[in-house]
């Protein structure tokens, strides 16, 4: 008989926890899970996958316009939000149902309440109950962080996004990172007047130069507003509804909704971290080393919590890293933190994987790019002024890619394939080797000059 009601204690049912705490308990661990909002956690509840779903709505707006072009007739098409609303959190609903079932299946005990720790191997419920654990993970994510202006509470983050009753006619969203140009695509396609506002001067910062320029000018060409070194002053209510706006150096503006998307703060308050001695950084992220363990040598943190990548499939990596090498008998793993895909899913969509071509030449010296920018087919038919761009790093010492970048329609499902090639060190000789497949867009990845 074990000293402790379980071997694993998970605080968090997000992407990092479920992972872990499925695989923990298949490789014969006895599992507990708290989570006190909903199972799935951010990506399924309130992130990239109801996101997605409106990205793709959104899209149709571009479609019917580009269809008549392709001898389509479409007149008297109108959009309903609250449908397109409902179906979507229907949908949110059976995939946390779907998430339950895979807890409950591989007998993961879930508790539906919030937890925190109130010793080394203790674990206080909302109830009041008390478990013990031989080993706890932290897998609690991140929420949005909420800048401090007079009237922020007016504000929504992405959380309310998806629950909205109408569309707002007008919107300021604060910030110019993935979530402000996701939801600006997605709130400009469904008729919005959108302004994104940044604090600095540039849009998504760890992006390619070039193809944040492009999206940009893309984006502006579409009626999205920028304006850039700006922040709120304030916000107050309107007595006729919406908002009155403030911000350095613009008058007064007024809006129906405004909405913060400006990063995400670990979730570490009010967890008792610091009672058991779990060192925290600065910005309240938990200090883990490769294998996801903290300064506490039974206590283990995955995910957004961490805030090292926050993307779902590095919190589902960690996840399953850190259950293979407690519960599974392996050596212990770390999670390859380096080369990472991403895409964000604006209109249209960027995707990139390695270094940008400034960061490969602060990092190699001298690097070689190879590109193409061209006008998709479809979009040259439909009439619709819209390049796509492709570049290509390359190190010139040994012909080896380094980085791909691309916004194209369809940029992410194109990229993950070419993530593959550079992760695997392959070389420009490699791609001019490789026949075009045509007539495609992924067929530049082979052709770029
Ligand atoms: C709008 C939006 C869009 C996104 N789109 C993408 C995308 O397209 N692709 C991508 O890869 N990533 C995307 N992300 C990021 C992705 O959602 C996160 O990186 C991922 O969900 C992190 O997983 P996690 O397990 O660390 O945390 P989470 O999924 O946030 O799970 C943490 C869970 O812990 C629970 N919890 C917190 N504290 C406690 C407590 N004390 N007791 C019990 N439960 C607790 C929370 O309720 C939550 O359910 C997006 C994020 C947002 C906000
Ligand atoms: N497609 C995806 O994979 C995806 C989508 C959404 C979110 N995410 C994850 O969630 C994280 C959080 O997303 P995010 O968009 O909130 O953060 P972000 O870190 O991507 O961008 C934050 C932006 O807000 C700006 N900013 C900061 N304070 C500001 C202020 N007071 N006023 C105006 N602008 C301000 C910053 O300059 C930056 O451009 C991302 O870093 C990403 O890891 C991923």
């Amino acid at each position: 008989m074990s000293e402790y009601d379980y071997d694993l204690f998970t605080i968090g049912a997000g992407s990092g926890g479920v992972r872990a705490s499925r695989v923990s308990a298949g490789h014969g661990a006895k599992v507990a899970i708290a989570e006190e909002f909903r199972v799935g956690g951010t990506c399924v509840i309130r992130g990239c996958v109801p996101k997605k779903m409106l990205v793709y709505g959104a899209h149709f707006a571009e479609d019917l316009e580009d269809c008549q072009k392709f001898g389509w007739e479409i007149e008297g098409a109108t959009f309903n939000w609250k449908k397109l609303r409902d179906n979507v959190l229907a949908d949110v609903d059976r995939l946390e149902g779907a998430y339950t079932n895979t807890l409950e299946s591989h007998d993961v005990e879930i508790f539906k309440e919030r937890a925190r720790l109130t010793g080394p191997h203790e674990v206080t419920l909302e109830s009041g109950r008390k478990v013990t654990a031989k080993h706890i993970l932290i897998a609690t994510g991140a929420r949005p962080r909420m800048p401090e202006c007079q009237g922020a509470e007016h504000a929504i983050s992405s959380n309310e996004a998806f629950h909205l009753d109408e569309i707002p006619k007008k919107i300021i969203i604060a910030g110019g990172g993935y979530i402000a140009n996701e939801f600006a695509g997605i709130f400009n396609e469904f008729g919005s007047q959108v302004t994104i506002v940044n604090r600095g001067d540039r849009l998504l910062r760890s992006y390619d130069e070039a193809v944040r320029d492009r999206l940009l000018q893309i984006s502006m060409t579409k009626g999205i507003a920028f304006k850039f070194n700006t922040i709120f002053e304030y916000i107050k209510p309107c007595d006729d509804g919406g908002y009155f706006v403030k911000m350095s150096d613009c008058d007064e503006e007024h809006v129906d909704c405004v909405m913060f998307a400006v990063g995400r703060i670990p979730n570490t308050e009010g967890l008792g971290l610091d009672d058991v001695g779990v060192e925290l950084g600065e910005g309240g992220e938990i200090v883990v080393d490769r294998f996801s363990k903290t300064s506490v040598d039974h206590i283990y943190a995955v995910g957004d919590v961490t805030d090292r990548v926050q993307l779902t499939p590095v919190a589902i990596r960690e996840g399953q890293a850190f259950a293979d090498t407690v519960f599974g008998g392996h050596e212990p793993i770390a999670v390859d933190h380096g080369c990472i895909p991403s895409a964000v899913f604006s209109h249209p969509p960027i995707a990139s994987v390695g270094m940008t071509e400034g960061e490969a030449k602060n990092q190699l010296g001298s690097v070689k790019v190879y590109q193409s920018d061209f006008r998709p087919m479809k979009n040259v038919l439909a009439g619709r002024n819209e390049r796509s761009l492709f570049k290509m790093i390359c190190d010139p010492s040994n012909d080896k890619i380094v980085g791909i970048h691309m916004i194209a329609p369809e940029a992410p499902e194109m990229m993950q394939a070419a993530a593959i090639a550079v992760k695997a060190g392959l070389t420009k000789a490699d791609f001019d080797a490789t026949v075009a497949i045509h007539p495609t867009m992924a067929e530049e990845l082979v052709l770029m000059k």
